[in-house]
């Protein structure tokens, strides 16, 4: 039922079956868990709804899985930590503090009141695995054009609420055409892999990197004026250069054109995009491997 270690017990889907207590707290419990697929926002509602039953001062949730690390109140001295699992379906790790010893009783009730918190975990896991696969390209690995487009409309409603810049960086590898003639389709799409994981590395955690289509990248830079954002895509240019990528007995070199825009006054998404691709374009003709700003 359950596997207890030196500071961890398991609370799995076999302990759900083999507890009989659903009374009308499981059942408040189970309906209020059911509005939601985040992480954090069960956990919150979880641990609200247990407070009065199993008091405690601080509630920590780890999901290494999605990097999800929740926290809140205070860490205490006592804690009781449950490793959450089902059917071998990794869940988190949450754990509770407070002052005082948790007495064997409430260990009990809150074991038995996990049970109503891992099917919604598993839900959710699944939900937040479903997204990132729909939201990722598989070549690259990289977010997609759908996530790109999701995040765009986001990051303009959150620029113009808050009155904060925000810039796009359009890239382009040169040339790819070259590439995929000259070694094949399989060099090509190392190229583009290799490409994508230069320009993440380059960028900020929060400056995701998004793969726009074809060999085409866009990286959105909040919180970035036009000339921030010329640096940073200056930098992005110059660490491509610098790269050399190794296919078989061939080394390659590739040079990437880089369009930068800035949100202006009344500019929607659309037209940011469409400014950014303008750039990278004038880059284009202007001899390649160079950055361009957007007027
Ligand atoms: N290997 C590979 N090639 C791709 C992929 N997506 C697009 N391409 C290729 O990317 C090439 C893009 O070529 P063009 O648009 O002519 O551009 P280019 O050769 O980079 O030339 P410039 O952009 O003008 O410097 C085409 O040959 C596409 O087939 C992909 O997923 N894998």
């Amino acid at each position: 039922m359950k596997e207890q270690s030196a500071e961890l017990a398991v609370v799995s889907n076999k302990t759900f079956e083999a507890s009989t207590a659903v009374n009308l707290h499981h059942y408040d419990i189970s309906s209020a868990l059911q509005t939601t697929l985040e992480f954090d926002e069960l956990i919150g509602i979880f641990c609200n709804k247990i407070q009065a039953t199993i008091p405690h001062n601080g509630v920590e949730y780890n999901h290494p899985l999605f990097n999800m690390h929740y926290q809140r109140g205070v860490m205490a001295r006592h804690s009781c930590s449950y490793v959450l699992k089902v059917e071998e379906q990794e869940l988190g790790e949450l754990k509770l503090t407070r002052t005082q010893r948790f007495g064997r009783e409430e260990l009990k009730m809150l074991e038995s009141l996990l049970c109503c918190l891992i099917y919604p975990l598993r839900n959710a896991t699944l939900f937040q695995q479903a997204l990132r696969m729909a939201y990722t390209d598989p070549l690259t690995k990289t977010n997609n054009r759908a996530a790109f487009n999701d995040s765009l409309q986001r990051e303009v409603k959150r620029a113009v609420r808050h009155g904060q810049h925000l810039s796009l960086v359009f890239v382009d590898i040169d040339h790819f055409k070259n590439i995929n003639d000259q070694y094949g389709h399989a060099c090509g799409d190392l190229a583009l892999a290799s490409v994508a994981a230069w320009l993440r590395d380059s960028v900020r955690g929060s400056d995701a990197v998004y793969r726009f289509g074809g060999e085409e990248f866009v990286i959105l830079l909040a919180d970035t004026d036009i000339d921030g954002a010329g640096i940073i895509a200056e930098r992005l240019r110059a660490d491509i250069e610098s790269h050399t990528l190794a296919y078989g007995m061939d080394v390659l070199n590739l040079t990437a054109s880089l369009g930068v825009a800035t949100l202006q006054g009344d500019d929607s998404a659309e037209l940011l995009v469409k400014r950014a691709d303008k750039a990278m374009y004038a880059a284009k003709q202007r001899g390649r491997n160079r950055v361009e700003l957007a007027a």
